[in-house]
């Protein structure tokens, strides 16, 4: 393999580390609570609460998104949306965003610029800044997203506070990015919609401190399937759950798709991940914050989680080396 291509702007290489930083860094506005932003050893952000929520979650090419599929730029608002989920779903506000970079000699500067336009389009939805980072060279592209947050004076919405009797409740898309997966691995390219939900997700992210608010007893964001998820949460919380399918909108964009590609779409609700919506419990005598949907109940411990009363037949979620 060869060490460096041909010095030149049109790659990493080409530019050099720190020409790549200044192309990563140059001419971003930062927000007022990034105190110190790029340039120095550390970034310096304002942390009002004095506890500071911390995340981080790597993304890497064809394990997380292919570029045959997405464009850099969805790329990026993907690798800071999962994280901006995160914050989220502890019931916290996103204050800013660090960005790791590992990436071939021969990675087009273009592709690292657009990559980094999608984070910052990503980043300005919440209202966050990329406070720093850091770049090095690998053999195959990989994004390390480190995402920072405020809880507002609030304790943190953790998975292990739910009670038998609560309502599970879920805000934000699910199985589309899982539809959208099977679109683009059968090489299609529509319909858009879950395509694009696959390329890119629109996790809630305001829905997370309002649950909080509406006094939530656990929450978690949809990373790796609802089935999945609910069981990381169950177990943190010694309880089970059970989830009501009839509760759960099957949008007919998703049953035309399962129609066209001869699956179940149920599946793509229940299994699939990639769209960050959150789910959480909430008492049962609690008003829902708007956009939240009851779909479930918790139960007494050791139940597992079960959907429609009986234990899921199959995977529940996605889960790396398996
Ligand atoms: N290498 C690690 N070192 C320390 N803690 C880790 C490590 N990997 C994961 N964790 C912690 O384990 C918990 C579960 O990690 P996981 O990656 O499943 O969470 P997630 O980000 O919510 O899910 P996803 O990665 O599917 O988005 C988190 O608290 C995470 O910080
Ligand atoms: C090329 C390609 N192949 C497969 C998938 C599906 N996929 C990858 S990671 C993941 C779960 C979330 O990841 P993590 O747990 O690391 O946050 C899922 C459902 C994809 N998006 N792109
Ligand atoms: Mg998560
Ligand atoms: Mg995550
Ligand atoms: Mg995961």
């Amino acid at each position: 393999m060869a060490d460096r291509t041909t010095p030149g702007g049109d790659t990493v290489a080409g530019i050099g580390e720190f020409g790549l930083i200044g192309a990563m860094t140059e001419g971003r506005a930062q927000p007022s609570t990034t105190l110190l932003g790029p340039g120095d050893d550390a970034a310096v952000v304002a942390a009002p609460d004095g506890r500071v929520v911390a995340t981080t979650d790597v993304l890497v090419q064809n394990v997380h998104f292919r570029f045959g599929w997405s464009s850099p730029a969805h790329v990026g608002r993907k690798a800071v949306a999962v994280n901006l989920a995160d914050i989220a779903a502890m019931g916290a506000v996103p204050t800013s965003v660090l960005v790791g970079l590992a990436c071939p000699p021969d990675t087009e500067t273009s592709v690292v610029t657009q990559l980094v336009d999608g984070m910052w389009e990503e980043a300005a939805r919440a209202r966050v800044g990329i406070v720093g980072g850091d770049v090095v060279r690998a053999e195959e592209l990989v994004l390390s997203i480190t995402a920072l947050g405020d809880l507002g004076g609030r304790p943190p919405v953790t998975r292990s506070g739910a009670r038998p009797g609560d309502v599970v409740a879920v805000c934000g898309r699910l199985g589309w990015a899982a539809a959208g997966l099977a679109v683009l691995g059968r090489g299609f390219r529509s319909p858009v919609g879950v395509v694009n939900a696959q390329r890119s997700p629109e996790p809630p992210y305001a829905a997370g401190p309002a649950a909080a608010i509406a006094g939530a007893t656990a929450m978690i964001d949809v990373s790796d399937g609802l089935l999945a998820d609910l069981g990381h949460l169950a177990l943190a919380s010694g309880v089970g759950i059970d989830v009501q399918t009839d509760r759960l909108t099957l949008d007919q964009k998703l049953v035309d798709v399962g129609t066209a590609l001869g699956a179940d779409p149920m599946r793509w609700v229940l299994t699939g991940g990639e769209d960050h919506a959150l789910a959480a419990t909430f008492p049962s005598y609690t008003d829902l914050p708007e956009g939240w949907t009851r779909i479930g109940t918790v139960l007494l411990p050791d139940t597992g989680v079960t959907v429609d009363g009986r234990p899921y037949d199959g995977e529940t979620g996605w889960e790396h080396w398996r």
